[in-house]
């Protein structure tokens, strides 16, 4: 049966590449301004770029920013803002980040591997978490597959929250990994790639045909 699924498009850094998918139907856009990703961009060219996307689409995606910086960030033309962070995250951080953008605009992306438990202190400060595959070296966009079964688990065992799957998506197995999650919004990023930040046309169109065929 068709389920209607949200779907975010990341690492966005060029004009043509947002206006294609918003034409095909992406939910959301992302911008990284984490400035080791091969996809950071500055704050100022994610503003440009997000100012063609619609209110309520728009994502800022960072790696534990720090509060002043967010609040720079606040109304700079953002509706939503991803953090990752390593599971070593404090109180602070969290209930900082919730308090300057409030809870329904703060997506977190704690950095779980399979086996770790779940830092159940962010129920209280987000109402959004992603689920990005866990990599030793890297915070995000590693184009790999990361734990089905335990996002499953966790969405079935807390559904007041709203989950995000990211990690290796792509126009290939991204029917089957909503299939074996019940993911309701999945995050795309290398798996629309020709190179890092460059959005392939043709995997765009082939993701949103499986994702939302017409
Ligand atoms: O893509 C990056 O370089 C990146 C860097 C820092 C934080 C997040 C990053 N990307 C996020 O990674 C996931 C999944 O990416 P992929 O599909 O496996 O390539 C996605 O949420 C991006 O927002």
């Amino acid at each position: 049966m068709y389920r209607p699924v949200t779907v975010k498009i990341c690492g966005l850094t060029r004009e043509a590449d947002v206006d294609l998918a918003l034409e095909l139907g992406a939910d959301y856009c992302g911008f990284i301004v984490y400035p080791k990703s091969p996809r950071g961009i500055s704050l100022e060219r994610a503003m440009e770029l997000a100012s063609r996307v619609p209110e309520g689409r728009r994502v800022l995606v960072d790696v534990e920013t720090g509060t002043e910086e967010l609040e720079a960030r606040r109304d700079a033309g953002f509706d939503f803002f991803q953090i990752h962070t390593g599971l070593d995250i404090g109180l602070a951080s969290l209930a900082g980040w919730s308090g300057l953008v409030g809870r329904e605009r703060l997506w977190v992306a704690p950095r779980l591997k399979p086996g770790d438990v779940f830092p159940e202190m962010v129920y209280e400060f987000a109402d959004t978490v992603l689920l990005d595959t866990y990599h030793k070296d890297r915070v995000g966009g590693t184009g790999e597959t990361g734990d089905w079964d335990g996002f499953a688990k966790l969405k079935q065992q807390n559904p007041a929250t709203r989950w995000i799957l990211a990690g290796g998506l792509n126009p290939q197995n991204a029917l089957e990994a909503i299939a074996a999650t019940g993911a309701g919004c999945v995050d795309v990023n290398s798996g629309v790639e020709t190179e890092p930040g460059m959005k392939s046309p043709e995997k765009l169109r082939e993701l949103f045909g499986a994702l939302k065929p017409s």
